[in-house]
């Protein structure tokens, strides 16, 4: 099951470099949330995930760089705590670092946190001479006023020691330096006194703690006042209340979701206007000569469907990742980790997978992948399962939509955007509800066990880099995610074009079969349009609605007298009325279509996920189809509560 991934890394074979155009291996190691993975991007030009938590990187990574003429290649691990630990990401890890085969580790160590990194400096210089010490956040020692004494740094540990800030770059000249010394020859590192193999291995423990600490006060310096210390106190004592904590992550979440909806309403609307209204008629003249199927397929089918994604996907993606970039670069997301910890308890699953939950928020395929930093293969199969309810991206357009022209219109003119919001941010609540509710109904019958306690090290505040941040997650994951939907609307605006206007017995395919979904859909409060244009989406969620609006427009009872395609150049209020009027849709319709977008199977990458991270058929099938019977469940009951009232 779930360790099956984890122990196929800890096959030797899988642990030899592929021999390439390098002459040294460089293994980037480390305690968590000490830099690893930024040392990694500043040596090698890459953008591998980091974030201020500890269990970022959960699989390795690898990269490469060259100096004075040599290649190197780099690995980037998991973090570890100990060499004698054994939880699944931090095995990779330790595999790696006993058993890999590279020429030099560089163990990265945080300067404010030196005591506690040491030991694990220790620990890797029993198994390995080839060690360049990165003495990395200076920046951040700098301005606390702890001063680390490199040289004597060294000279104790007899490696080389470089000072880093990665995050600008400084020192990685220096840290490539010494890597080539290392792995060149040039420098030879001071062979330590080997451990005393009587001792247990807790009394072994014992020996490098102390002796680590030993170090740490013979190199390090505070002056002045720990404000730091202080600071994060204060800062904790409010964002880890147990009412105040709430208060502020509720007030916080509805912040970030109330600004990407309300500012990615101009974006979209200038995006939706040039590529969708303006483009559409560009590439229908370009077409001008062609037969009218083609003109249909491209124009009206792969064309607008894909600049329908695009329009009113990438403004919100390009505000939201950013912004939850920003309080996970700050060192938030543990704090709402352990401000859920005992109601995750009470669901009888484990606290990390609030960061799990998080994590899903984004793309649920993340999540899945984000859950290896939970040991317990039970409370992992929990979180697993459940991440389906932290809505992704794919569903966001769907709900902000249904929210604006469904509730929204609900409200008083003025009110209607913040009304709106407010529906969504219910949906996304209610996710939460489920998430703790799903895991508990788990926890008590086929995932039976104990919840395991564990610890979660908060890890310090941190300054975020706002510009910096707002380039490399537009870039590395707006960019990315949007690629993907692109890949996927245009084909599926294919098929929609193609069932709508394939005629079979005088009817189109499409209406053959919402006529014939329509009983079921009508039950659970939805329609035919609806559970049709879902199949179409199960590649991707992003292209729901330009296939539920290009479906209606092809089967409804309505003439608009426009040719294919042209009903998605609508804005808010024209939808609104096209869904109403051609689809027959009413409050119930919209209301149970986001409880529908919230609910329903993953998308097949995450299916794909899953079934990459668990390798268990059952398991798949269990978190595929135990959210669409919890969709199904949960319309019908609206559908016929509202029918009674
Ligand atoms: N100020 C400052 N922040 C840094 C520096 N290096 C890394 N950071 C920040 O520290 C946090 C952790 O960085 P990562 O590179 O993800 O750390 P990691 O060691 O790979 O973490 P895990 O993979 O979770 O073990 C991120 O928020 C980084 O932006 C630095 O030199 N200075
Ligand atoms: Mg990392």
């Amino acid at each position: 099951m779930s360790h099956d991934c984890v122990s196929c890394a800890l096959n030797p074979q899988r642990l030899e470099v592929v021999a390439g155009s390098h002459d040294f291996v460089v293994v980037v190691a480390g305690n968590p949330n000490t830099g690893k993975s930024t040392v990694f991007n500043a040596l090698t030009g890459l953008r591998q995930r980091s974030g201020n938590w500890p269990g970022t990187t959960v699989t390795r990574a690898e990269g490469g760089y060259r100096h004075n003429g040599r290649g190197y290649k780099v690995v980037d691990l998991p973090g570890v705590y100990s060499l004698r630990s054994a939880t699944g990401e931090e095995d990779v890890a330790r595999a790696y670092l006993e058993n890999g085969i590279h020429d030099v580790t560089v163990v990265v160590v945080d300067a404010t946190r030196l005591e506690r990194h040491l030991g694990l400096v220790l620990q890797i210089l029993q198994v390995t001479h080839h060690v360049v010490v990165a003495l990395n956040l200076v920046d951040e020692a700098e301005r606390h006023g702890i001063v680390v004494d490199t040289r004597r740094l060294a000279r104790s540990l007899g490696v080389p020691v470089v000072a880093t800030a990665a995050r600008r770059g400084r020192g990685i000249a220096d840290l490539m330096s010494s890597v080539e010394s290392v792995a060149t020859g040039s420098f030879t590192s001071r062979v330590r006194r080997p451990p005393n193999e009587d001792l247990s291995d807790d009394d072994a423990a014992l020996v490098v703690f102390a002796e680590a600490d030993r170090i740490a006060r013979f190199c390090v310096r505070t002056e002045g006042r720990r404000v730091r210390q202080r600071v994060d106190g204060a800062l904790d004592r409010v964002l880890t209340h147990r009412v105040w904590g709430f208060v502020v992550m509720a007030l916080l979440f509805f912040a970030v979701f109330w600004f990407t909806i309300a500012g990615a309403a101009v974006p979209s609307d200038l995006l939706y206007r040039l590529l969708v209204q303006d483009g559409h008629a560009v590439v229908r003249d370009l077409l001008g000569g062609a037969p009218w199927w083609l003109t249909g397929l491209v124009a009206d089918g792969v064309y607008l469907g894909t600049a329908w994604v695009i329009a009113v996907m990438l403004p919100p993606m390009a505000i939201f990742f950013p912004l939850f970039t920003l309080l996970e670069d700050f060192g938030y997301l543990p704090r709402v980790a352990f401000n859920l910890d005992r109601l995750f308890a009470a669901a009888g699953a484990h606290g990390k997978q609030s960061l799990t939950m998080m994590m899903g928020y984004g793309c649920n395929a993340a999540g899945v992948t984000a859950t290896r930093i939970i040991d317990s293969p039970r409370e992992r199969l929990i979180a697993v399962i459940t991440n389906n309810f932290s809505i992704c991206n794919g569903r966001w357009p769907t709900l902000i939509l249904m929210g604006t022209i469904f509730i929204g219109q609900l409200a008083p003119p003025g009110a209607a955007g913040l009304v709106a919001a407010a529906s969504v941010v219910l949906v996304a609540v209610l996710g939460i509800v489920m998430t703790l509710v799903v895991s508990w109904m788990l926890s008590k019958t086929v995932l039976r066990g104990a919840t395991s306690v564990y610890s979660l090290e908060l890890p310090p505040y941190r300054p975020p880099q706002v510009l910096r941040t707002i380039y490399t997650s537009i870039i590395d994951r707006t960019l990315k995610v949007l690629r993907r939907a692109v890949v996927m609307a245009a084909p599926a605006g294919a098929v929609i074009w193609l069932i709508g206007n394939v005629d079979v017995v005088g009817e189109s395919l499409a209406a053959h079969l919402v006529h014939g979904l329509d009983p079921l859909g009508l039950a659970l409060g939805l329609n035919g349009v609806i559970l049709l244009a879902y199949v179409v989406a199960i590649p991707a969620n992003e292209i729901i609605i330009p296939a539920i609006l290009l479906l209606t427009m092809t089967v409804g009872p309505v003439d608009f007298g426009v040719p294919g395609g042209v009903l998605l150049e609508l804005g808010d209020a024209e939808t609104a009325s096209v869904l109403i009027e051609a689809g027959g849709w009413t409050l119930l319709t919209g209301v149970n279509l986001m409880l529908f977008s919230l609910l329903h199977n993953p998308c097949s990458t995450t299916v794909l996920t899953i079934w990459k991270e668990t390798r268990s058929l059952k398991w798949t099938a269990t978190a595929t189809l135990l959210p669409l019977a919890l969709a199904f469940l949960v319309t019908f009951l609206t559908a016929t509560a509202a029918r009674l009232t």
